[in-house]
């Protein structure tokens, strides 16, 4: 299908965040904070991510702080303390290296303060990219959109995922592909958001499979973050939707994974639009084939990924409730709550896709 600017008329803004790319570069963070002018900054750090050595020992003095306890959904009384702690000791800025979790704390601090956030992502979860945060309390998970905690530079060094676990690497790149597939539907995508979507798409499902057979291939590192980078910038871009909420849902109710379960809810809500997407099935069919949900869900398994809602640990009472939570947000196909519970109940029993329920 050709596509015709003439038929989509769009708007273009470029992105603020600065990205510098590749193998070794984190070595330049201490340039990066100079840029900004960051003389005292925190660095937002997990004892399980490599790198933490080198990023401070690039800091030098400019480090005035370490913050080594991160969680996924960012539970508010996390946010807090960091954030005390980043405000006693009157830094600047905040340095964060790690996966979506520690941007995420990262971010929960600069909507409050406004610090500025410089981000080296050794995941493939694209925060860095966005202008969304999320906290979690009382199971409840909280969402939403501010230019503040949009990360102002942002470092990618693949050297830095070559030592991803396989059971973090496929999950992860499937939160990557749930970010192209949810800029490709959005209404106010642009043709550019398009290409860097679907071009994500073309290095995500290459790019697994060979990581499957050697985890450590550096070239196929780069190109899943390069990917990474793309599905963040579009979904910076465009937006979150049905698929992201039914995730958010979830996590903050049951503290589930994040990026298995955008693995294993993928493919159903892939499922429920592709009948409403003719252009980007098409755009899609090289990389995923003639029917991109089953695309999803094959590569899902082939990867050695989960595609079982229950065995991630929800239970039928908990879609019902999510189910009711979600429906009606943004998607191409409108969905009432009794669609989503049977999309996700088909994620329960770990079903195939199908737009026919
Ligand atoms: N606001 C946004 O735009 C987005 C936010 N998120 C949020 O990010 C969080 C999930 O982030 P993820 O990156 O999926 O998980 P994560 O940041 O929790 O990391 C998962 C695990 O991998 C480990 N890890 C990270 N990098 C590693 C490396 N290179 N080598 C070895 N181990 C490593 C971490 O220590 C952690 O144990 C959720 O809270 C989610 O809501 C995710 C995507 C977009
Ligand atoms: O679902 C995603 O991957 C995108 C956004 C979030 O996770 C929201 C958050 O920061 O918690």
């Amino acid at each position: 299908m050709t596509f015709s600017p003439r038929n989509r008329p769009f708007e273009y803004e470029p992105s603020p965040v600065r990205v510098v790319f590749g193998p070794g570069r984190r070595a330049e963070v201490g340039e990066e904070a100079d840029r900004l002018g960051l003389a005292k900054v925190m660095l937002i750090a997990d004892g399980n991510t490599p790198g933490g050595r080198p990023v401070a020992d690039a800091l030098g003095d400019r480090l005035a702080t370490r913050w080594d306890e991160v969680a996924q959904h960012v539970p508010v009384e996390l946010a807090e303390r960091a954030g005390e702690r980043a405000a006693a000791e009157g830094v600047e800025g905040l340095v964060t290296l790690g996966g979506g979790s520690a941007t995420g704390l990262a971010k929960a601090i600069a909507l409050d303060t406004g610090l500025p956030i410089i981000a080296i992502p050794t995941t493939y979860a694209g925060s860095e990219l966005t202008p969304v945060f999320g906290m979690t309390s009382t199971h409840r998970k909280r969402t939403g959109v501010d230019e503040r905690v949009r990360p102002r530079v942002v470092i990618y060094d693949p050297e830095l995922t070559v030592g991803l676990p396989p059971e973090i690497t496929g999950p992860s790149a499937f939160n990557a592909l749930a970010h192209c597939l949810a800029a490709l539907w959005a209404p106010h995508g642009d043709p550019l958001t398009s290409a860097l979507a679907a071009d994500a798409v073309r290095i995500v499902t290459s790019s697994l499979p060979e990581l499957a057979i050697t985890p450590t291939d550096l070239d196929a590192r780069s190109g899943l973050q390069y990917a990474a980078f793309l599905a963040g910038t579009a979904l910076g871009r465009t937006g979150t939707g049905l698929q992201h909420r039914i995730c958010h849902h979830l996590g903050g109710k049951l503290n589930l994974p994040h990026a298995e379960t955008h693995a294993v809810i993928l493919p159903h809500v892939v499922a429920l639009n592709s009948p409403a997407g003719p252009d980007w099935v098409a755009r899609l069919e090289p990389f995923l084939g003639p029917d991109p949900a089953l695309g999803l869900w094959n590569l899902a398994r082939r990867s050695g990924l989960s595609t079982s809602l229950s065995r991630l640990g929800a239970t039928e009472e908990d879609v019902r409730e999510v189910a009711g939570q979600v429906a009606g947000s943004a998607n191409p196909v409108p969905v009432e709550a009794a669609q989503v519970e049977a999309l996700l109940r088909r994620s329960l029993d770990d079903l195939p896709p199908s737009a026919g329920w």
